[in-house]
């Protein structure tokens, strides 16, 4: 059985400051990659003739960022998304990723209505939530409590980038909010899955191709080799080793 380390919030977030400060990424080129592994999942999980519409919800962070990203090559793979950005970063980056989707003809809803969003998850065949990453502390706050309750209780198939939103990073699911027993179908990690993953139990992927064999090392980092020029390879079912039990 194939071996694939877990990195901690906080390891997670030293390694994306040395993919910057040491390997001269820029966060637009890390989103990009992260982004494009996102749409490769969704794109081997999700054929675009029976899940046309996509509903993306973006949190306000770089996990959100990623679901902008995604959005973008999902419509050049012929989805035909709709993005939901309750609380838009104004960062330019973030503006930017906004204009290029608008520029698609691609929706981006950047206010918060709790009857616009039910309406829009009944006509999605999927939830791609990008709302939260590896710097979510909970208990989740308004309005992204009452999104992933109504995402939630859609029941539509849901892919969750980085991480499942609502489930603590380091511990995993959250077992007394509204959003407790969350699941999602799909889970993507970028970089290597992170500590809560180990209580996920459907398809994993593994994504963001960025890490050089010095960051590994640094890290002590086990990660499997991506096949040829794919953005994601499939870690499900693989032995995932935490800093305590490795
Ligand atoms: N090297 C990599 O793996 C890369 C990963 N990327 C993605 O970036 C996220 C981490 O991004 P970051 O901006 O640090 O944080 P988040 O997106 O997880 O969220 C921060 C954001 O959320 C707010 N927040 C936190 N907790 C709560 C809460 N309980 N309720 C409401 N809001 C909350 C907080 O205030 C911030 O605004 C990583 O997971 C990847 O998806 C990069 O794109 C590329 C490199
Ligand atoms: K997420």
């Amino acid at each position: 059985m194939m071996s694939v380390s877990c990195v901690s919030a906080a390891i997670a977030a030293a390694i994306d400051a040395d993919l910057m400060f040491i390997g001269a990424f820029s966060i637009d080129q890390l989103m990009e990659l992260a982004g494009l592994s996102v749409s490769q999942a969704v794109f081997r999980e999700y054929p675009v003739k029976t899940h046309t519409n996509v509903l993306v919800c973006c949190g306000p962070g770089n996990n959100g960022g990623d679901g902008l990203v995604a959005a973008r090559h999902l419509w050049q793979y012929g989805y035909k998304p709709v993005v939901y950005y309750p609380k838009p970063t104004p960062k330019d980056l973030y503006q930017r990723l906004c204009q290029q989707l608008r520029d698609l003809n691609v929706p981006v809803y950047t206010k918060h209505e709790d009857s616009d969003f039910r309406h829009l998850l009944t006509s999605s065949s999927l939830v791609v939530d990008a709302l939260f990453g590896f710097s979510f502390k909970g208990p989740l706050r308004a309005p992204f409590d009452s999104i992933l309750e109504a995402i939630i209780g859609s029941k539509l198939p849901v892919l969750s980038v980085d991480a499942p939103s609502s489930w603590d990073i380091d511990k995993g699911p959250d077992h007394e909010g509204p959003c407790k027993g969350f699941m999602p179908s799909v889970l993507i990690s970028l970089t290597a899955p992170k500590p809560c993953s180990l209580f996920f139990r459907n398809k994993h992927y593994l994504g963001g191709r960025f890490v050089s064999k010095a960051l590994l090392n640094k890290y002590h980092l086990v990660l499997p080799p991506y096949p040829g020029m794919d953005q994601i390879v499939d870690i499900t079912g693989s032995k995932l080793e935490t800093e305590e039990s490795a």
